[in-house]
């Protein structure tokens, strides 16, 4: 059955052409506009270009400008799903931001590509019309924000890019992928349990992502408590500690009332207050750091960043991160 969708194109490698010496850049004219539309698998598309950005460039800002184009196509139209086209550098991030700010009633899909449109085995065009397919199925509602390369489908809240170069790039460490594109069929085999969801219109902010490391100390998180960051989301050790040293740093932010989030800098497993040493989980926790559970660092600080944009004390946003 055709359906209509709405194709916003951002930027990324996906609309990018290679010059003579090899450098790849934005396109004057992204390449992918009127592709879909001539392959006449939809009864009606909806093409608009938001930005032509290598997604390095893209800002939480332009996160929020595309919720705002979603919420008023919808609202003035009948549309029956969404692609997004968008660099792979920071793809995991807009989707995970539209997943948690959407009203997740039509599919929402986001793709790009590991090779510039003109490469040899491009894999652009291809993943965007396997966007298309996805976004377009009756399976892919209520199972929020959706990444699509390579014939997989993984959800935003897992998804991250494992490879600087690969076309299988895009993993959903620890979960897998929900469901496959095949030459004929959208098939899912798994379906996310929970949703979390946030009532935004403005930005708050802004909030800082640290990488804990042995022998780590305090002064960046003291600079941040002083700078006016309004959260910090730390990738800690192992299951969740940080060097004794990170402690100063730690309680300074938490006196002045703003949020830490721990989040494991492991990319398998899941943050927990066990360990009771001075830094380790057990003490973090009592202390009142908050415990992401199995996001990555730049999910959490997504996540961080709209709770405070949605106006949330300090244990809303603690009950917001227990839902994962
Ligand atoms: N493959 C890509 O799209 C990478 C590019 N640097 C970008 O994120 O815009």
């Amino acid at each position: 059955m055709k359906k209509t969708l709405l194709l916003i194109h951002t930027g990324g490698t996906i609309s990018m052409t290679t010059d003579e010496s090899g450098s790849v850049s934005p396109a004057l004219n992204n390449p992918l506009m009127g592709e879909i539309a001539s392959l006449n698998v939809l009864d009606d598309i909806i093409e608009i270009e938001a930005f032509n950005l290598p997604s390095p460039h893209i800002t939480p800002g332009h996160m929020l400008e595309l919720k705002r184009i979603i919420d008023k196509t919808a609202a003035e139209q009948e549309i029956d799903g969404v692609v997004i086209t968008h660099g792979t550098d920071t793809l995991e991030e807009t989707a995970f931001f539209l997943d948690l700010t959407l009203d997740g009633r039509i599919p929402v899909v986001l793709t790009g590509a590991m090779r510039s449109a003109d490469e040899v085995g491009s894999d652009g065009l291809h993943n965007v019309l396997s966007a298309v397919r996805v976004a377009s199925d009756e399976d892919s509602r209520g199972k929020g924000v959706l990444v699509v390369l390579n014939d997989e489908i993984h959800t935003a809240q897992n998804v991250t890019k494992t490879h600087t170069s690969n076309v299988s790039t895009f993993q959903s460490p620890q979960y897998g992928p929900i469901g496959l594109v095949t030459k004929s069929h959208v098939h899912f085999h798994h379906a996310p349990l929970s949703r979390t969801h946030f009532e935004i219109s403005e930005l708050g902010g802004p909030v800082a992502l640290l990488k804990v490391y042995a022998g780590m100390d305090s002064e960046f998180l003291i600079h941040a408590a002083a700078a006016g960051y309004a959260g910090v989301v730390l990738e800690g050790l192992g299951q969740g500690n940080v060097p004794p040293s990170v402690m100063p740093g730690i309680r300074k932010l938490l006196g002045e009332n703003i949020p830490v989030v721990l989040v494991s800098r492991c990319f398998n497993g899941i943050a927990q207050p066990v360990y009771g040493y001075e830094g380790g989980g057990r003490m973090l926790y009592d202390e009142g750091v908050i415990f992401a559970h199995g996001l990555s660092g730049q999910k959490a600080r997504i996540q961080l960043l709209i709770a405070l944009s949605a106006g949330l004390c300090m244990d809303e946003v603690t009950a917001s991160f227990s839902g994962h």
